[in-house]
């Protein structure tokens, strides 16, 4: 395994989650971009929001994204809205494979309901929420290589399969 991996995917599709044992799996280093965000700027991500808005955590996203598809092979796990520019999707695309995963929206908020560190999910209607914010991306994760349901499924399935997939492109 040369080249980069991104997963994508949707708030609570379980990118992080599968990503710590995809990059396990195949011996290579992780990088979670939401957390390295957080490590690099000393403050959560809801703190960033609340101080500097989206943009400016869109912006620290970019950046992110940017020296991580410069590094060497390693998994890089995304967050949910990396998607959201161009920028983005042309050098994930270019810089590595593409696995987005899915889940259907009854799954992803069972998995995010009590997690107060997604700050575009607060707020009360979760579902409403989930919906528009999936209505507003529609198209925008179809750039990926391989795409995968995890709904209903354990970690190591989704793991075995991508790497299986891997290894067959
Ligand atoms: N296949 C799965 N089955 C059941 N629960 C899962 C699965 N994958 C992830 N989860 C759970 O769902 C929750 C969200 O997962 P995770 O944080 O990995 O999502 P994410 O895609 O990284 O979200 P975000 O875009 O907000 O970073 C976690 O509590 C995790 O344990
Ligand atoms: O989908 C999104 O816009 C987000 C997803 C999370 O991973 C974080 O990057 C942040 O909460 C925004
Ligand atoms: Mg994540």
């Amino acid at each position: 395994m040369g080249a980069r991996i991104f997963l994508i995917g949707f708030m609570g599709t379980g990118k992080t989650t599968v990503g710590e044992q995809l990059a396990s799996a195949l011996d290579v280093p992780l990088f979670d971009s939401d957390q390295e965000i957080v490590k690099r700027e000393g403050r959560s991500i809801p703190e960033i929001f609340a101080a500097d808005g989206e943009v400016h955590f869109r912006k620290l996203e970019t950046a992110m994204l940017t020296e991580l598809a410069a590094g060497g092979p390693a998994v890089i796990t995304t967050g949910g809205g990396a998607v959201l520019a161009a920028e983005n999707r042309d050098m994930m695309k270019k810089s590595g494979f593409v696995v987005c995963l899915t889940a259907t929206v009854e799954e992803i908020v069972r998995r995010v309901e009590n997690d107060p560190n997604r700050p575009l999910l607060q707020g009360g209607d979760l579902k409403g929420r989930i919906l528009a914010l999936q209505e507003a991306r529609a198209g925008l994760y179809e750039f990926a290589d391989l795409a995968l349901d995890t709904t209903g499924r354990s970690l190591a399935d989704i793991v075995g399969e991508i790497v299986m997939k891997l290894s067959a492109s």
